[in-house]
């Protein structure tokens, strides 16, 4: 691919450059130096650990073709200063890769809880429709049956431009994505031309990057803002929990129409007469199109809130009732989302992402409610994260099991005794015992399980990895458990 410079700056109304600009012709974009190749175009990005604009010499000799900067830099190719570097990257890649998100449908989810599963929810739905359908998110980045690797919920604007094309080329018509605050806060989806905009629900989370929730909360509701004001043909939609405090704030941040979902009277889309099973959900689902049952076999009232917000989203682009009773009755879940590992024991043991107080509390009471034995909870807190929310976890885990066995979460570059510490050091019961080592953690609890109990190890859910210092080290709950299981199977027999 390949675009005339001028015809390329074209969506920038501002920007300076004293060199003559006019035969040169970029063959691509790029905002990481080490990755420049001929011809691109360099964009100086000020980041949390380095500053771009001192990259631009390496770009310059890697054959950048220009470099666009927020100051003037002494370089021998043309330097094209702009006010706002980060927003001028989303409006270029978009420019660049011919504004692929107005070529399909796209639905953006945000919220603090719930984003991955109901990206997936809405993945099957689609695809159950006939959908050819794309997903950004937290697990993975999927084109079609294709999977790839990510490193973030919500990728750079470049790397979402340039995928959302090649979504285009492969016949995608409708995307999911994860929007995190982190992405809406720093200009990662500008520009992009959302159809759909669904909010899940806003707890505590991420207060190490904003300052509070009322930060936090106006992070998300750039989302909705940022759908445009302008009335479209094809028409936009938010889809909003009816039950969260968030609701006014959010109804309120977009211009096009709100389609809200809850368990109160007023919601739009409403679940009723709700069955809570250990194995499943029953419940009627009342729509503006028509009511239908459904039957499904996602635990917990969360799971209810996730499978009304995907079924709002799912009418909003028109997908038949039938469809989404379907795709909701077979679903299995997400990876790593109470998922149940089974190795022929007589307790359960249960894989859960919960990394916040509010979805602890969630998973770990929907199992309580079920468990005829003792409920115990592996839990630990991420290092160089949100260290308000520890405390919080730790009173979560303790109130709501038998016992709680804290341990480590990624610690990252902290001390992973200073985190156990942070937890633990205000409660003021003893139903807990703390092992830094989460394999042992896992193997304690699931030595201590007798038939009938269960056990929630969370946090970690999909990862496959424990994140030491700044290093990934093998590590995936499903397969320590198993293992656990295994052995305390071959003890018994
Ligand atoms: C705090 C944060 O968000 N950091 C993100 C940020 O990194 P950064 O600002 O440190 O980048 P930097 O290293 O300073 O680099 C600045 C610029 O210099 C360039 N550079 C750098 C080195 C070099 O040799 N040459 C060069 O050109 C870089 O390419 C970049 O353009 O920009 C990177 C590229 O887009 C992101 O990958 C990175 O996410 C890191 C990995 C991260 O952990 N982010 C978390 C906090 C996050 O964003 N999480 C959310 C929410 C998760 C959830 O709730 O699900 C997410 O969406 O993932
Ligand atoms: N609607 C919900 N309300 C509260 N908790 C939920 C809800 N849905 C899922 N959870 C809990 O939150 C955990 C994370 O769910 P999920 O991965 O779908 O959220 P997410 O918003 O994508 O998280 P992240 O911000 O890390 O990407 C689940 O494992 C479950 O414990
Ligand atoms: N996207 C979330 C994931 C947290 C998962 C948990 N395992 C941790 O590392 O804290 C974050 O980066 O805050
Ligand atoms: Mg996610």
């Amino acid at each position: 691919m390949n675009m005339k410079l001028k015809q390329l700056l074209k969506p920038l109304k501002f920007y300076k450059c004293e060199q003559n600009i006019h035969d040169i012709e970029a063959e691509g974009i790029e905002m990481d130096s080490r990755q420049v190749k001929a011809n691109d175009l360099f964009v100086c990005i000020d980041g949390f650990t380095v500053d771009g604009h001192d990259f631009a010499e390496m770009a310059e000799m890697q054959g950048a073709c220009a470099v666009v900067a927020e100051r003037p830099l002494s370089l021998n190719i043309p330097v094209i200063i702009v006010n706002d570097s980060v927003k001028a990257l989303a409006q270029l890649a978009n420019q660049f890769y011919q504004q692929p998100s107005e070529k399909f449908q796209l639905i953006g989810v945000t919220g603090t809880n719930g984003k991955t599963t109901l990206t997936y929810l809405l993945d099957e739905i689609f695809r159950n429709h006939g959908h050819e359908t794309g997903l950004l998110g937290t697990i993975q980045m999927k084109i079609g049956d294709e999977t790839y690797p990510v490193k973030n919920t919500t990728p750079d604007s470049l790397f979402l431009q340039k995928n959302l094309h090649k979504m285009v080329e492969k016949d995608v018509n409708t995307v999911m994505m994860e929007v995190s605050s982190h992405a809406l806060d720093l200009g990662r989806v500008y520009g992009l031309d959302f159809d759909i905009t669904v909010f899940t629900n806003l707890s505590q989370d991420h207060l190490d990057y904003h300052k509070n929730m009322d930060d936090y909360l106006r992070a998300k509701s750039l989302l909705f803002a940022q759908m445009g004001n302008q009335y479209y043909s094809r028409r936009k939609l938010a889809v909003l929990n009816y039950d969260d405090d968030a609701y006014d704030l959010l109804s309120r941040s977009t211009a096009h129409e709100v389609l809200s979902y809850g368990l109160s009277d007023g919601a739009d889309v409403q679940a009723k007469n709700i069955m809570l099973r250990p194995d499943g959900t029953t419940f009627d689902m009342i729509t503006p199109i028509g009511e239908i049952q459904i039957q499904s076999k996602l635990a917990g009232e969360f799971s209810v809130y996730n499978m009304l917000a995907a079924s709002s989203a799912a009418i909003s682009a028109d997908i038949p009732l039938e469809t989404i009773k379907t795709s909701l009755a077979t679903t299995n879940g997400v990876p790593g989302r109470f998922e149940p590992v089974q190795r022929g024991q007589k307790f359960g043991v249960i894989v859960d992402y919960a990394h916040t107080p509010d979805s602890l509390e969630n998973v770990v009471k929907t199992v309580q409610t079920f468990t005829e034995g003792k409920t115990y909870v592996v839990v630990g807190c991420g290092g160089d994260r949100d260290r308000g929310k520890r405390p919080k976890m730790a009173n979560v885990a303790v109130n709501y099991s038998d016992l709680a066995i804290f341990t480590s979460d990624n610690p990252r570059t902290e001390d992973p005794d200073q985190i156990l510490q942070d937890m633990t050091e205000d409660l003021k019961v003893q139903n807990y015992e703390v092992e830094p080592d989460r394999k042992q953690a896992i193997a304690r609890a699931v030595q201590y399980c007798n038939p009938g109990d269960v056990v929630i190890i969370a946090g970690k859910g999909h990862e496959t990895y424990q994140e030491i210092g700044t290093e990934r080290f093998d590590f995936d709950d499903r397969e320590v458990a198993s293992n656990m299981i295994d052995e305390k199977l071959k003890e018994r027999s």
